[in-house]
């Protein structure tokens, strides 16, 4: 029996792997996303069926406001397309945001959410998690069945679909994929509740794209602002902030399908062979400039003008 659209495609192998040059399943027998590894229109015809609802959460705090336009033009190019698609824009600039007039594609909705802001970048990264818990408490889990979780100093330049959605999903970061446990930038103080000790570890996931369903990402970010406040009491933080506390997460609850580098890559890394595609690609800036109030650049300036 068929439903209507009869969908003809090549017959899976049970012995032929599609690639043999990356892996494309963990120990643990979640599939790594790999371009040429599975068949969109399959994935596409069985998340249509079950109307999916996909959330796309990114920070524009501050000066990072700027990154916004590219970031939703190329989202509405590549990212979830024939999908319901929700995007979420946290800021502290409602007012600037609501200036902007994206063209949304149909099925897909923008709002923009009020944020706290804080002094330090370092803040404003490590309190993404509690923003992100609460907003899934409050709202994401009314309103979508997926969430994903973006860096918004990003833009998509090929497609990111639902062939990456699962329950618990996370990426492997474009700077560590082919590297050892002891290269791994994990927390290694023990007093930190990110503390991953030397012997563990699968892979050094990236904190600039990640996602699951709602009820998982709650979870995620709950587990992930707890262990960020009992740092804080201690005095610690985490070495690469949140990342590192998404990192020890993830070791003991396994995502379920892994997002190859493919869906968070860096330019400044080179285009490597087993690389097909760059879906998802870091937007060059300059740290300095867009993270601080005023850049040292500025600083320097006015203080060799203060001493004329
Ligand atoms: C690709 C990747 O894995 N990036 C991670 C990395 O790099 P990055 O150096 O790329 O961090 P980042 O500067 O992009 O900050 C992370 C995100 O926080 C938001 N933001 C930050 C500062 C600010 O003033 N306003 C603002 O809105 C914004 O959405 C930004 O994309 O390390 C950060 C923490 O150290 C986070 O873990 C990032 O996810
Ligand atoms: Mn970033």
């Amino acid at each position: 029996m068929h439903c209507g659209k009869r969908m003809l495609y090549e017959k899976p192998q049970a012995l032929t792997p599609p690639r043999t040059d990356v892996v494309m399943m963990t120990p643990w027998l979640a599939p790594i996303v790999w371009n040429g590894t599975y068949n969109i229109d399959i994935l596409n015809a069985q998340f249509q069926l079950r109307g999916v609802r996909i959330g796309l959460a990114m920070f524009a705090i501050k000066k990072y406001v700027v990154f916004l336009q590219q970031f939703i033009e190329t989202a509405e190019k590549f990212f979830m397309v024939g999908h319901k698609v929700n995007y979420y824009i946290l800021t502290d600039r409602v007012e600037e945001v609501h200036q902007y007039n994206f063209k949304l594609g149909e099925g897909r909705q923008l709002f923009t959410l009020q944020s706290p802001t804080y002094k330090r970048w370092q803040d404003i990264c490590f309190r993404r998690m509690e923003m992100i818990r609460n907003y899934t408490r409050d709202r994401f889990i009314n309103e979508v069945d997926y969430l994903a979780v973006a860096d918004i100093d990003m833009q998509f330049s090929d497609d990111v679909g639902v062939e990456s959605l699962s329950e618990l999903f996370g990426t492997i970061h474009p700077g560590f994929y082919n590297l050892s446990r002891q290269s791994f930038t994990y927390e290694r103080r023990a007093e930190s509740r990110a503390y991953i000790p030397p012997d563990e570890g699968d892979f050094y996931y990236a904190a600039g794209y990640f996602g699951g369903t709602t009820e998982e990402i709650y979870k995620l970010t709950n587990y992930c602002h707890n262990g960020i406040m009992a740092d804080r009491k201690k005095n610690i933080e985490a070495l690469w902030h949140e990342e590192s506390h998404l990192n020890k997460y993830f070791i003991y609850y396994k995502p379920t399908k892994l997002l190859s580098p493919e869906y968070l890559w860096d330019n400044r890394m080179g285009i490597p062979g087993f690389l097909k595609r760059r879906r998802f690609v870091a937007v060059p800036k300059n740290h300095n400039e867009i993270r601080n109030k005023r850049s040292i650049k500025e600083k320097q300036r006015a203080s060799k003008n203060a001493k004329h």
